[in-house]
């Protein structure tokens, strides 16, 4: 398939549902080369189960998800691959591969593509951008949580860094990627997917659950509750604190912290 100069990755009315439970309803987002999406709201609110379908390990029940106007379904798995990576909320692996093994894996749709030595180079990157390169020859099911989902940070963004490492539009769907990090890494990673955005003209997504880190990275946010699309736009709009305080059941102030000009929230039952 020929790449296009403007490539987007679009879900349209996706419904989803499972025997009988409807876990989205009228579902319509697009992601943006060059920004980072914040995807927002409650546990169970539908949030894992928008990332499945963007990614096309769920098919909605209506709707359509199309890249660069073709229906996702119509797409080869390794021509998908080659445009989107995909960092779920767990990955389980039982061999005792090492980190940097694991790391690897996400070249896999560019093995006979690229030199191996244009391969090593985009594993080697994508380690020193997650902070793993001290685990590198490390079995990955002896590894903590956090370095664990570090490691699968690295295989994603291995991914999307494509063919030869330069700017091409890629997808980059992270649920939850700061789950279990200490604070610095939690920072160290959406700023490493924030980059990967604006200097790459990736588009990004990531379902977070930190509210000052959503207004610190993301560029625009889109709230989900109940299975429906509440809100989507400009991080600062949609993140009012009336709307927040009513979706998340407790009560969200905002302020700008003086000495960085960057929005607070604080929240309280
Ligand atoms: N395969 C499935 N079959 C039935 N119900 C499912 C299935 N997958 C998810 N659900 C349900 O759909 C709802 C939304 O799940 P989802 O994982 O998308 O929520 P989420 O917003 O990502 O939540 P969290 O913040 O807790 O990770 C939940 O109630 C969940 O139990």
């Amino acid at each position: 398939m020929q790449k296009e100069a403007h490539v987007t990755l679009k879900a349209t009315a996706i419904d989803i549902e499972i025997s009988s439970v409807k876990l989205l309803q009228n579902v319509s987002i697009e992601l943006t080369p060059g920004k980072l999406l914040g995807v927002l709201g409650p546990n169970g609110a539908g949030k894992s189960t928008l990332l499945k379908v963007l990614s096309g390990d769920l098919t909605p029940t209506n709707g359509t998800i199309t890249l660069d106007d073709i229906p996702l379904h119509k797409w080869a798995s390794i021509e998908l691959a080659k445009r989107r990576a995909v960092m779920p909320q767990a990955s389980q692996l039982a061999f005792p591969f090492s980190a940097r093994d694991v790391v690897s894996m996400g070249r896999w749709p560019f093995e006979k593509l690229c030199t191996p030595f244009i391969n090593r180079l985009a594993v080697e990157k994508a380690m020193s951008l997650a902070d793993i390169k001290h685990l590198a020859d490390r079995p990955y099911p002896v590894l903590s949580g956090g370095e664990k989902q570090r490691v699968q940070l690295a295989r994603a963004l291995t991914q999307s860094i494509g063919l030869t490492g330069d700017t091409e539009t890629k997808f980059l769907l992270l649920d939850e990627p700061t789950a279990g990090l200490d604070i610095a890494h939690q920072h160290a990673v959406l700023a490493a997917a924030k980059k990967q955005c604006k200097e790459r003209n990736t588009a990004g997504l990531a379902i977070l659950h930190d509210l000052n880190q959503a207004a610190q990275y993301c560029d625009s946010i889109a709230i989900i509750s109940n299975g429906t699309l509440i809100s989507n736009g400009p991080t600062l709009e949609v993140m009012e604190p009336e709307l927040l305080s009513d979706i998340f059941s407790c009560s969200i102030s905002r302020s700008i912290d003086s000495a960085s000009s960057t929005p607070v929230f604080i929240s309280t039952i």
